[in-house]
């Protein structure tokens, strides 16, 4: 477990993507199952209604204490003080973010490149989501499929920690973190299963079996 960043299994969530139950419940019977940290991500939203649908999913992740993600938009994670923000190369970058919220505590930054590694806002980021590790219907307008070679060049060039995400599912997380990922970020095998909580606890059973063969 990175110390930086004690989570392992990594939901990322939207209303959309939730097919057998309505959003709040995935996230509840997911967070039983075994998920540690959420990241809402409302792509099609105004600032107002996320802002109100964050707000009742902060309320889920403030009873089970775990932390709350804010895809994209600053006003929202300031709204609803979240744990932290997620963005990407089109988005507000990690050092803008850092000068205009001071309380955030954490800010997750896309890779798409390895050129990334060296730039500024690698270095302000507190973690990275490595993005896609294969490529996924889920988000089609990507750049690299890292696959697992490509997170292990990551992995031996920094030591921030680095979250696996794009089709991670049970079948593929162990060798995900076995090349050096820290977590493992999912949206369908969670938001997709019509048991969230044993699709959780199966993903969950599969990095814990990696970090015994690893003792
Ligand atoms: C954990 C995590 N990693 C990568 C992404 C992708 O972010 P981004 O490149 O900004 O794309 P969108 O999610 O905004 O479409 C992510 N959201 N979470
Ligand atoms: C948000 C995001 N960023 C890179 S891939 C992805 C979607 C991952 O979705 P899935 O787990 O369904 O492949
Ligand atoms: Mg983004």
């Amino acid at each position: 477990m990175h110390p930086d960043f004690p989570y392992q299994l990594y939901l990322v969530i939207s209303e959309e993507s939730c097919v057998h139950f309505p959003m709040l419940q995935v996230a509840e019977m997911s967070i039983e199952g075994g998920v540690d940290i959420i990241q809402l991500r409302e792509k099609n939203l105004d600032t107002s209604a996320f802002i109100k649908k964050a707000e009742a999913l902060k309320k889920i992740t403030d009873k089970y204490r775990i932390p709350l993600i804010i895809n994209d938009n600053l006003d929202v994670a300031k709204a609803v003080d979240s744990f932290g923000i997620h963005v990407g190369n089109s988005d507000m970058p990690p050092t803008e973010i850092q000068q205009k919220w001071d309380r955030n505590k954490a800010i997750g930054y896309s890779i798409e490149y390895l050129e990334q590694l060296e730039n500024e806002q690698t270095q302000v980021a507190n973690h990275l989501g490595i993005s896609p590790i294969y490529s996924t219907a889920t988000k089609t307008d990507t750049v690299t499929e890292w696959g697992i070679e490509g997170i292990k060049k990551i992995r031996a060039l920094t030591p921030k920690p680095l979250v696996a995400i794009g089709r991670m599912d049970a079948g593929n997380a162990a060798e995900v973190i076995k090349a050096g990922a820290d977590c493992i970020a999912v949206v369908s095998a969670i938001c997709t299963s019509e048991d969230p909580k044993k699709a959780a606890e199966k993903i969950k059973s599969q990095i814990h079996q990696n970090q015994h063969e690893n003792l």
